[in-house]
């Protein structure tokens, strides 16, 4: 196999998968149909897509950022009519252009270093997704994944899941990527959820994420008790003591006083 030959990059967070029992999980996992539209972030030298393809999706979206693997993955796929590789970043591309109208599956290992950003984007995206499954570092996944009054409860936290069903699949360790993350890993599924809010996705991003500064700070020093007090939230509580209803209950009245004040 090409990937022998393949010299991994740090600066594109590129860790191999060679866990077969893995790697058909997580494909076991996206319950692939001939109907789906399947979009892999960051395709590496293709193992992971190699076993979504043997799954026969309508089409199989590949992005990678990096132009080494291109003639690997061209050769390695040349026979599959379904395979389509986006020789792109991530953050260049329009996902609602690969999703002609219908709903899309996007799975990934994904890099590292911007995995956040990548995570952060999906909200973005919530009316062409069907599902997420994506492989994090532990630590990131264990965020997705917090209770309030924990550490790892955290504006990635929130804003994630306020619009997804997460679920922790399993933890993964280092000795099953080549060259070993630091770090221990972990596969997550994020399911859009049926009942979300209305209100622009961004402006409720910055504002979960300005409220998150400081975070030891009482809820007052931050904001007009006038709307916590609207919010059914008492002015003496910390951010991270929230639950998800509340920072959806507080933008939506601080969006009702912007709106007064327009007026
Ligand atoms: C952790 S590796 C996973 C590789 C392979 N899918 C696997 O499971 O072994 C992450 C992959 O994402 C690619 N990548 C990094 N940054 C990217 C970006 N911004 N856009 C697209 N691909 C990116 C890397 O080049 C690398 O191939």
């Amino acid at each position: 196999m090409k990937s022998r030959k393949f010299k991994t990059k740090k600066k594109f967070g590129q860790h191999i998968l060679i866990s077969e029992g893995v790697i058909k999980n997580i494909a076991d996992q996206i319950h692939i149909t001939p109907e789906d539209i399947i979009v892999e972030i960051g395709v590496g030298t293709g193992q992971l897509t190699e076993e979504l393809l043997k799954r026969n999706p309508k089409i199989l979206y590949g992005i990678e950022i990096d132009p080494e693997t291109y003639p690997i993955i061209e050769e390695k796929f040349a026979s599959y009519q379904n395979f389509i590789l986006i020789k792109k970043d991530f953050f260049e591309v329009n996902l609602r252009q690969l999703s002609e109208g219908e709903k899309i599956k996007i799975v990934g290992n994904l890099p590292y270093n911007v995995a956040s950003l990548i995570l952060v984007n999906m909200p973005f995206y919530l009316k062409i997704i069907n599902l997420c499954v994506f492989m994090l570092q532990k630590e990131v996944a264990e965020k997705l994944t917090a209770k309030p009054e924990t550490k790892s409860y955290t504006f990635l936290t929130v804003f994630l899941n306020t619009y997804f069903e997460i679920h922790y699949l399993m933890s993964v360790p280092a000795r099953f990527f080549r060259p070993p993350p630091k770090v221990t890993s972990a596969v997550v599924k994020m399911i859009p959820k049926k009942d979300v809010p209305q209100f622009d996705v961004k402006g409720y991003k910055n504002f979960v994420s300005k409220l998150f500064h400081e975070r030891r700070k009482m809820l007052r020093s931050k904001i007009d008790e006038k709307l916590l007090e609207k919010a059914g939230i008492e002015p003496e509580k910390r951010v991270e003591q929230l639950q998800i209803s509340d920072f959806i209950n507080l933008y939506t009245e601080y969006l009702k006083g912007k709106h007064k004040s327009k007026n």
